[in-house]
């Protein structure tokens, strides 16, 4: 069985963060581990509290796994402060794993900052040039051009998800992918592999569901990688899945309500191996 580590936070309802992780993961037929970065006090109308793990014991979870599984992708989200980026970067110097996919939360969807801005520029050194895939929103993407020109760009269109894809590639990610959850329109996410750009469609469900979008995004992709698909087709069997998740969504809760994650869908759909 491949085995798929995530490295985020915890979100105490359940719909984004680790938990929407290891769902994921369970959904693709993969062995699920995780690290928790910090652990939010959470629900689907905001994030109330936070609270981050002390850097030596992140270290120490990410010593006790790598010392003794295999691990087929790491999946990073949630990174909240500078030593944890700086201890999570350590680690993964020195185990050295591949198929990193690295999703740059910054802030969730009702408007919580989840990574301190003095973190931003840490990111980018010590985490982008070690992902194989990077996976901002819009607004993500925004915030780390705008962090290493100190210009304020803005993305409207789907040619400026395309620039900035090619701007973040600079920054030394393998492969770069622009979400289009936040346009207005189709919902489509641009890849560039440092060669050239593959978009990805599908319809924008009309739904206030969708808690964890980002979260499920990334480990589906990075279940993908693990199975052995290449990026395009990891991306865009991901795709397949966070459009069914989001088709599917839970109206749990009494603000934006989290995607579902059903095996048995995912199998008659085709979307998973057994
Ligand atoms: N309403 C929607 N309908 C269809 N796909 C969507 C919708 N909202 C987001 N997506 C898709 O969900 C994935 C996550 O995107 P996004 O919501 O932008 O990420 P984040 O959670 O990081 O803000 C992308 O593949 C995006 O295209
Ligand atoms: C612990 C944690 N990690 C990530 C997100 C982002 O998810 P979303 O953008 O869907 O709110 C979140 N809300 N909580």
């Amino acid at each position: 069985m491949k085995k798929v580590l995530t490295i985020a936070g915890s979100d105490s309802c359940g719909g984004a963060g680790i938990q929407a992780d290891l769902k994921t993961f369970s959904a693709h037929g993969v062995y699920g581990m995780s690290i928790i970065t910090a652990v939010t006090a959470q629900n689907t109308q905001g994030v109330f509290a936070v609270q981050d793990i002390d850097e030596d014991i992140i270290k120490a979870q990410i010593d006790a796994i790598f010392t003794d599984i295999e691990v087929d992708a790491v999946k990073i989200g949630m990174v909240s402060k500078p030593s944890t980026i700086y201890a999570i970067a350590r680690q993964l110097e020195k185990y050295n794993p591949g198929n990193i996919v690295l999703d740059p939360v910054m802030i969730s969807k009702s408007g919580y900052s989840l990574l301190q801005p003095e973190s931003k520029q840490s990111l980018i050194k010590e985490l982008l040039p070690k992902a194989f895939v990077i996976t901002p929103n819009i607004p993500e993407a925004e915030e780390m051009l705008n962090a290493v020109t100190s210009e304020d760009i803005a993305i409207k269109t789907i040619e400026d998800m395309e620039q900035a894809a090619k701007e973040i590639y600079r920054l030394g990610p393998k492969n770069v992918l622009i979400k289009g959850g936040h346009m207005s329109g189709e919902a489509i996410d641009v890849l560039y592999d440092g060669q050239e750009i593959t978009r990805f469609y599908s319809e924008r469900i009309n739904t206030k569901n969708t808690h964890g979008t980002g979260c499920t995004l990334s480990s589906a992709i990075a279940s993908n990688l693990a199975l052995g698909y290449s990026i395009k087709d990891a991306v865009s069997n991901a795709k397949r899945y966070i459009t069914t998740a989001i088709e599917h969504s839970l109206e749990i809760g009494q603000g934006v309500g989290p995607t579902h994650h059903f095996y048995e869908l995912y199998k008659k759909g085709g979307l998973i191996n057994d």
